[in-house]
């Protein structure tokens, strides 16, 4: 096959993992919205984490809500768990790998915010113990993961698994409905202000 031909082939298999959602998928992302719209407007917080490119999408999203994704609007409260390095670094040399995101949702979390864990297979321990985590301290815990959610499915209180499973795959759909989320919340938001 021509190197051209796998560019093709590749962006085919992109476009057909998203062409493959369900609508029971695309009323989960609107349903996260909603909670995430709620918890802002109610002052409390949207917290992200993942590993890869999944951190990337993390961070990425986090940065979305706390500067602007299509609208002029105040800045909403959203952080990334990985961002701060010298903590990753501290508690995965300290605990363990598996306690890096346990650990800050420990710290931050707080009743009424909705975390969102990041996983394509939806098995890193580190994602699973925090979705689990952060319900117990009160938070509604999303689980952006590929097909079937692994063992997210269990953790979470709305799993958002894409029908895919291949990773990059996964992960391109994981940001489109993080993009698509970040618009609903910023309407949202933006309708109850009269703007
Ligand atoms: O971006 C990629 C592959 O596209 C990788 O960095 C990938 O994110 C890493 O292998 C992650 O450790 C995979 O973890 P997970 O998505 O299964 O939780
Ligand atoms: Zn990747």
């Amino acid at each position: 096959m021509s190197t051209t031909a796998q560019v093709r082939q590749e962006l085919e298999e992109s476009i057909a993992v998203k062409r493959a959602w369900s609508d029971a998928l695309c009323a989960a992302v609107a349903q996260a919205a909603e909670r995430a719209a709620a918890a802002l407007r109610a002052g409390k917080k949207l917290v992200f984490f993942g590993n890869g490119g999944s951190a990337a999408d993390a961070q990425h999203l986090a940065a979305e809500f706390l500067g602007r994704y299509r609208r002029e609007r105040a800045p909403l409260r959203a952080i990334a768990l990985h961002t701060n390095t010298s903590a990753v670094t501290a508690i995965a040399n300290d605990y363990g790998y598996d306690q890096v995101f346990v650990r800050q949702v420990e710290a931050w979390v707080e009743p009424g915010d909705v975390v969102f864990g990041i996983s394509t297979s939806g098995d890193s321990e580190g994602v699973v113990s925090a979705l689990a985590r952060a319900r117990t301290l009160g938070a509604f815990a999303v689980a952006l993961t590929g097909e079937g959610g692994g063992r997210c499915a269990s953790a979470c209180d709305l799993l958002l698994a894409v029908p895919s499973r291949a990773t990059p795959r996964i992960q391109e759909s994981h940001i489109t409905l993080g993009h698509i989320l970040c618009g609903l919340v910023e309407s949202s938001l933006s309708e109850r202000a009269g703007a």
